[in-house]
């Protein structure tokens, strides 16, 4: 009988890393995957059951440096070497990685024991991680045509995003929107935006009078979520079928991290995108603004953003059919369906040049 191939999947934090290596896993089922993940993240409770889950406690650099650096730096370190003696026990033949902090000890060790490693970059600009390892790597799939360029060095390969397999068929939605009435989706990415949130709760009567319904995903960490309620307006905290709620949307508004953004693509969902000013390198503003070049979405700053001006966009969309249908033509040809099959095949020609 022929070994298995053993592949250790490095995905951690935020459903923008999580679903994309969800679905190249699935597209390797005569793989034996292992998962590695750091204890207290999302990975705990969305990685199934069939892929053993390690964890190291590794974060990243935040602020100046200071005593915690020195900790950061030293996690970082024994990671490495806890990831290699995995790497060695469990004969690992390849590594696959989207990005992160636990992408760095997992791409060292990788490279320390000489077998492959694969990255996939979601983000227009790329992350720290990418730029300073990517070049290690024997492949860097990217998400937009246009990260190439802040990757000289990198054996580069745009794949669009991979996203999970619902998404590749017609889903049924389990939630009672009338047929023929317009749908508006709020998302604020994997943890919810309680800024964006508390905009949207004021536009919902205006939206609603101009005839649409609304799903509002607040994430978890919004305490006024459950204060609101309107007619023709459902607020959930996560909702796992992303794939049939945006399937059936006219509209969403959203955050612009690159798991959504690349869903809005697939689905051909037109959008209003409020970028997370937080983010690393402001790379959500990055995404988005590829959204807006194409023509397939409105961008807003949250700073300047006031209610009355998202309010105003909204009806502005829900009034204009030909304007949405030209943004939905425009999300189309952002994004790849077979994204997760590419990065497949990549893993699998990277692996068998290695033997
Ligand atoms: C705050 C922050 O820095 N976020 C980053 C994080 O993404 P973050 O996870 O915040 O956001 P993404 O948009 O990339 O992904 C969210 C994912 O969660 C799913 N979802 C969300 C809500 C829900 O109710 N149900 C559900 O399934 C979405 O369908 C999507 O697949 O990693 C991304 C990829 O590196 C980055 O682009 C984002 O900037």
């Amino acid at each position: 009988m022929t070994e298995p191939i053993r592949l250790l999947i490095a995905a951690s934090g935020t459903g923008g890393h999580l679903f994309p290596a969800l679905a190249l896993a699935q597209q390797l089922p005569d793989y034996e995957i292992t998962w590695l993940g750091v204890p207290d993240r999302l990975e705990t409770t969305l990685v199934p059951r069939q892929y053993p889950l390690q964890t190291i406690p590794v974060e990243g650099f935040q602020g100046r440096p200071s005593l915690k650096t020195v900790k950061i730096s030293w996690n970082l370190l024994r990671s490495v070497f806890t990831v290699r003696k995995l790497i060695k026990s469990k004969q690992i033949n390849a590594v696959a990685t989207t990005g992160g902090y636990i992408a760095a000890p997992a791409i060292v060790a990788a490279k320390l024991c000489g077998i492959p490693v694969i990255f996939h970059e979601s983000n227009f600009i790329p992350g720290k991680v990418t730029t300073w390892l990517g070049r290690w790597c024997d492949k860097v799939a990217i998400g937009f045509r246009g990260t190439a360029k802040y990757l000289p060095n990198c054996a580069t390969v745009w794949i669009s995003t991979p996203v999970r397999e619902q998404f590749h068929q017609p889903q049924p939605l389990d939630l009672s929107i009338p047929a023929g009435k317009h749908l508006i989706v709020v998302a604020g990415g994997s943890q919810g935006a309680v800024t964006v949130n508390q905009k949207v709760r004021s536009c919902v009567p205006a939206w609603v009078n101009a005839g649409a319904f609304i799903v509002h995903l607040t994430g978890k960490n919004d305490p006024e979520a459950a204060t609101f309620s309107h007619d023709h307006y459902l607020s959930l905290e996560f909702f796992d079928n992303m794939a049939a709620l945006l399937q059936r949307a006219d509209l969403a508004i959203s955050r612009a991290g690159a798991g959504t953004l690349t869903e809005l693509a697939v689905t051909q969902t037109p959008a209003i995108l409020i970028p997370y000013p937080f983010a690393a390198e402001n790379h959500q503003m990055y995404n988005a603004q590829v959204f807006v070049d194409a023509g397939a979405a409105l961008m807003f700053a949250q700073k300047s953003l006031t209610a009355a001006q998202l309010e105003q966009a909204g009806l502005e969309l829900l009034q204009s059919p030909e304007k949405l249908t030209t943004m939905a033509k425009a999300a189309g040809t952002l994004a790849d369906l077979d994204s997760a099959e590419q990065l497949a095949a990549i893993v699998r020609a990277s692996v068998e040049k290695s033997r």
